[in-house]
């Protein structure tokens, strides 16, 4: 895994950001949620094989989630979706993927132009601790030398801390350090610093993975929420958290050492109410994984 810091300063450091960023409200055009399509994608780790010919669209304003056992690519999948699979040395992979029909992997195409408009959020939450909160939310601006007036940045905080459902708790003490919030709070502050740049699709890997189950619910609220604002695609071993956020599932299987793949996707209700395949019923009914 990277470091997520540096996806972040990668993704601010398009001056063509500046606009969008720093105005909360405006170019709807740039920031508005696009649909993702993963064509044909293959991965490798050196000579390990581990995602064979997937292809899934997750379409915009949706929340599509990725489940399967451990070790069957989910999340490597996801990180070919903004590029980061591509800062692991060995790593390598054949496909396509189109953000609203655009392959993110042209060529002349700036890894910065994926990794701005498609965010992630960790498992772990990662704010940097000894910054306030407030700086927290606008550290993307500040690490790409990006120039925002304070009137500007105070909105787009309060905007982002909305959106990712913390402004009430934290709005009398922004400039408290993130890391003195509580787990939930500090993933929900990594939300809000990812919306910062106004990504169009935001990914997440078992961003609640990490939390109490209070604060599970706090974060899938959240997802719920934003889901009219950025197309989100999340991976989740927890099957009735699949069921709560998600408006779709893909189910990726990878079977006695072959690479992973997708056994089977579709809306949300029908993956676990009438499943197509007996794998996908026995998983999702805790069969196995
Ligand atoms: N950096 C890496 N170098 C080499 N192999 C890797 C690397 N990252 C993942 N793999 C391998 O790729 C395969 C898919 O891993 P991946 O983490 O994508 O699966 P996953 O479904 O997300 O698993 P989990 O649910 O446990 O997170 C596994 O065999 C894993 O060992």
């Amino acid at each position: 895994m990277s470091d997520p810091t540096d996806t972040l300063v990668d993704e601010i450091l398009d001056p063509t950001r500046r606009i969008n960023a720093v105005r909360p409200g405006r170019g709807a055009a740039q920031s508005d949620p696009a649909t993702l399509e993963a064509d044909s994608i293959s991965a490798w780790f050196g000579d390990h094989k581990v995602l064979e010919h997937v292809s899934l669209t997750m379409p915009a304003r949706k929340v599509t989630a990725l489940i399967g056992p451990s070790g069957c690519g989910k999340s490597t999948f996801l990180r070919i979706l903004n590029r980061m699979h591509e800062l692991v040395g060995s790593a390598s992979l054949a496909g396509r993927v189109l953000l609203d029909g655009e392959d993110i992997y042209d060529r002349g195409r700036r890894i910065t132009h994926a990794r701005r408009q498609i965010g992630m959020v960790f498992q772990k939450p990662n704010p940097f601790p000894a910054m306030s909160i407030y700086d927290n939310v606008t550290a993307g601006l500040k690490l790409g030398g990006i120039k925002a007036g304070r009137d500007d940045r105070d909105a787009l905080v309060e905007e982002c801390l909305t959106k990712a459902g913390l402004w009430k708790e934290v709005r009398d003490r922004l400039r408290q350090p993130g890391g003195a919030l509580s787990g939930g709070q500090q993933q929900r502050l990594c939300i809000a610093r990812s919306l910062a740049v106004r990504p169009r699709v935001l990914l997440m890997d078992e961003p609640c993975s990490a939390l109490d189950p209070t604060s599970t619910r706090r974060i899938e609220e959240t997802i719920h929420e934003l889901s009219e604002e950025v197309t989100i695609v999340i991976v989740t071993h927890n099957m009735q958290q699949a069921a709560r956020v998600s408006d779709q599932c893909a189910f990726f299987l990878a079977e006695q050492g072959t690479p992973g793949a997708i056994v089977e996707h579709g809306p949300t209700g029908a993956m676990f109410d009438s499943p197509q395949d007996p794998r996908t019923t026995d998983y999702v009914n805790g069969r196995f994984g």
